[in-house]
């Protein structure tokens, strides 16, 4: 069976209707815990013969989905089970004393706020201009709004789409527009990729000639953003333990003109960072990128099941940045995970720093204040030029103005003399970024709430 991510799986395949195929296999899996109920009480699988995962997908197509326009052998398979199929679904809504199939849904599974997120576009400027894409979405029905000036911008109806306030490559539309058959999708000039996922390049904003490490990189929308920002110049070692989805990412920078990458399918802790290619450089600039936990629906329901798995990622998260600050010209790190959980990114970030007491830090308050005060792209500019910045940006999973990808993002230099870390966090009410007394949203019982932020000590 293969094996991958869901939206990988789907958009690999070759199936003619993606989109549908795509809903199809979402939907199924957002009734999941369901709809393996009334196959079990209907013993389906004894009748049938059909394995679970299927008959998921056909019980969800026949009782809440199209109603099996399939046709063929599965469907005449399914039509003699209909009946006790959808009693068994009328049971199941009299006993929880509802009446929409939604309603069946654990509250965590029902509409979330990420359903009402914009949809982020980043315009690959190594194909195109933002202007010319702006002009191409225009000439296709798209009604350009011009720069978003506060978050209120956001809230996008329609075919109305705005510039983001903070990245000029970023556009905004309004949620889930569809881009998957557009052209500009297809041809690669535009890449969708959510703000947060964008923010790891943005900062690292390596100089065209840099030499850039992605520790792992697949499927790429980072390290194709990076190649942008170096206009293809320089090189771009990128790294992933996955070989499929290395094969995959080796398509889609194609498609993205990306030319200055070298792809290794490698652990990422078995690189050799002594290697002659690591060292022949004044700009080895390094950028990490890992984050494979999210928050699961499920995650309250396995409480210890849950904890052993983070404290595994955290150990491994641990071993790969210590591994990144080996490379002997690393200039800039940016750490930047999809996870909300502080052990995956502070608490990783604070034992980093513990173990490896040469690599000091330095907040360089004035212009994280500038920043604060202006909150204007051209003071994260100014952020961004000071090179021995450590500084731990914590974002969270459902922010309205960074997209689905939250997680924490850290920026790291060497040889600072002033050992201090400040936490800064994006705060609910939509400011960028927020030094320290801002808060951290979390998700706890299916709703966000505020964490206070963390200040990190000196540490010696
Ligand atoms: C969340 S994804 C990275 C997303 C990617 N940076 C992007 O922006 O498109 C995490 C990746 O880490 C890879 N990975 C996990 N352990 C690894 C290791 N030891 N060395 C290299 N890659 C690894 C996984 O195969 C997976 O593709």
């Amino acid at each position: 069976m293969k094996q991958g991510a869901l939206k990988t799986l789907v958009y690999d395949s070759k199936f003619p209707s993606i989109k549908q195929l795509f809903a199809l296999v979402c939907e199924t899996q957002k009734f999941s815990s369901i709809l393996q109920e009334i196959i079990e009480s209907t013993k389906l699988l004894k009748h049938t013969k059909l394995k679970m995962t299927l008959a998921k997908v056909l019980v969800y197509d026949l009782l809440i989905g199209q109603g099996l326009k399939c046709g063929g052998t599965w469907k005449a398979k399914m039509m003699k089970h209909r009946p006790r199929l959808q009693a068994e679904l009328a049971r199941m809504k009299v006993r929880r004393k509802v009446s929409r199939n939604e309603d069946l849904l654990p509250a965590s599974a029902q509409q979330t706020p990420g359903d009402q997120l914009p949809r982020y576009v980043r315009v690959n400027t190594l194909k195109t201009s933002v202007e010319d894409a702006v002009d191409y979405l225009k000439r296709d029905g798209f009604s350009y709004l011009g720069q978003a000036l506060k978050l209120d911008n956001l809230t996008l109806k329609n075919k109305d789409f705005v510039m983001d306030l903070h990245l000029p490559e970023l556009l905004v539309f309004s949620p889930k527009t569809e881009f998957h058959d557009h052209f500009l999708y297809k041809a690669g000039h535009i890449i969708l990729q959510d703000k947060a996922s964008c923010l790891p390049a943005y900062l690292l904003d390596p100089p065209p000639g840099s030499h850039v490490i992605d520790a792992c990189a697949a499927p790429g929308n980072k390290t194709s953003h990076l190649a942008a920002i170096m206009k293809n110049r320089g090189r771009l070692f990128a790294f992933d333990l996955d070989g499929k989805r290395l094969a995959t990412m080796s398509t889609l920078l194609l498609r993205a003109g990306v030319t200055c990458h070298q792809l290794a399918n490698q652990d990422f802790l078995k690189v050799d960072t002594n290697g002659p290619q690591y060292k022949d450089t004044n700009q080895n600039v390094c950028l990490w990128c890992l984050g494979m936990v999210c928050l699961r629906d499920d995650s309250a329901a396995h409480p210890e099941e849950e904890k052993a798995r983070l404290a595994s990622l955290a150990s491994f998260q641990l071993k790969c940045l210590n591994h990144s600050l080996r490379f002997p010209r690393l200039k800039r790190l940016v750490y930047s995970t999809c996870s909300i959980h502080s052990q995956e990114n502070e608490e990783v970030i604070t034992a980093c720093l513990q173990q490896n007491p040469n690599f000091s830090m330095k907040t360089l308050t004035e212009s994280v204040q500038i920043f604060h005060q202006t909150e204007s792209p051209a003071s994260l500019q100014l952020w961004q030029q000071n090179t021995r910045l450590f500084v731990l940006l914590c974002m969270q999973l459902h922010h309205p103005e960074l997209g689905q990808l939250g997680g924490t993002l850290s920026v790291a230099g060497h040889n600072c003399e002033n050992q201090r870390v400040k936490v800064m966090s994006c705060s609910w009410d939509g400011m960028f970024w927020e030094v320290l007394g801002g808060s951290r949203v979390s998700r706890q019982k299916g709703r966000l709430q505020e964490e206070k932020s963390l200040f990190y000590k000196k540490q010696k």
